[in-house]
């Protein structure tokens, strides 16, 4: 995947990054980054919420991360977790390639670890966005845990992906029954598939 991007992307063009991992998981090799139909409604998202700052968790390759960093305004702040090594390595080059290692601070380590260490670290108060798209059963612990670490302010908004498939049902039930949350489900495909997959957006309500 990065052999292609740095084959058939332009150094510093974050859209023909995206085309070239799309073209690939779509030609060659699927692979399980959010993809283009439900990157436009994250894309859509991250441009009506225009963010100053962004947690996702789950950097795997760094498609996301360069889809939603190329979005943000000049100031804004885009932190990303990744606890494998490999894939860390990998989203490192292609966030390079994309000319957006100024936007985007990818840590190494588990969300786990890391939630609880945001204010100490990296001096962020609360996130207007955080985009989940890690291990499915993290999703809910995370979100409690961000709940207790006090990262998340009225109007914060939590996007996930795959909430159909692989499927969070845990962290579905607790959001959409939770009296702290107004969440909308947006319906789509899992990436390079037909298969049924969507988003879930839903709103802190403090
Ligand atoms: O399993 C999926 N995603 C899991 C993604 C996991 C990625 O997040 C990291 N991670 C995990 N917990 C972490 C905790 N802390 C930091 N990084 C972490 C893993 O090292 C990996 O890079 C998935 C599967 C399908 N699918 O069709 O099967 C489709 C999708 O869109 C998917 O996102
Ligand atoms: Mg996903």
């Amino acid at each position: 995947m990065l052999a292609a991007v740095q084959k058939n992307a332009t150094r510093g063009d974050p859209r023909s990054v995206v085309k070239a991992i799309d073209q690939f998981c779509r030609q060659k090799e699927w692979a399980m980054n959010v993809g283009d139909e439900k990157g436009c409604i994250l894309d859509s998202v991250v441009t009506e919420v225009n963010p100053a700052t962004v947690l996702e968790l789950g950097t795997y390759c760094g498609y996301s991360t360069v889809r939603i960093a190329s979005l943000l305004p000049s100031n804004a702040k885009l932190i990303t977790l990744e606890f494998n090594p490999d894939y860390a390595a990998i989203a490192r080059q292609v966030i390079a390639w994309a000319g957006l290692e100024d936007k985007v601070q990818l840590v190494e380590g588990a969300s786990g670890d890391w939630i609880p260490k945001m204010k100490e670290k990296f001096g962020i108060e609360t996130f207007d966005l955080v985009f989940l798209d890690h291990w499915k059963d993290r999703y809910l612990p995370d979100t409690k845990l961000m709940e207790e670490c006090g990262l998340l302010r009225k109007g914060s908004i939590l996007l996930a992906d795959n909430v159909i498939c692989p499927g969070t049902p845990d962290y579905l039930e607790y959001i959409r029954n939770s009296p702290r949350y107004k969440s909308q489900y947006f319906k789509s495909h899992l990436e390079y598939t037909k298969v049924e997959d969507g988003l879930e957006k839903s709103v802190f309500l403090g």
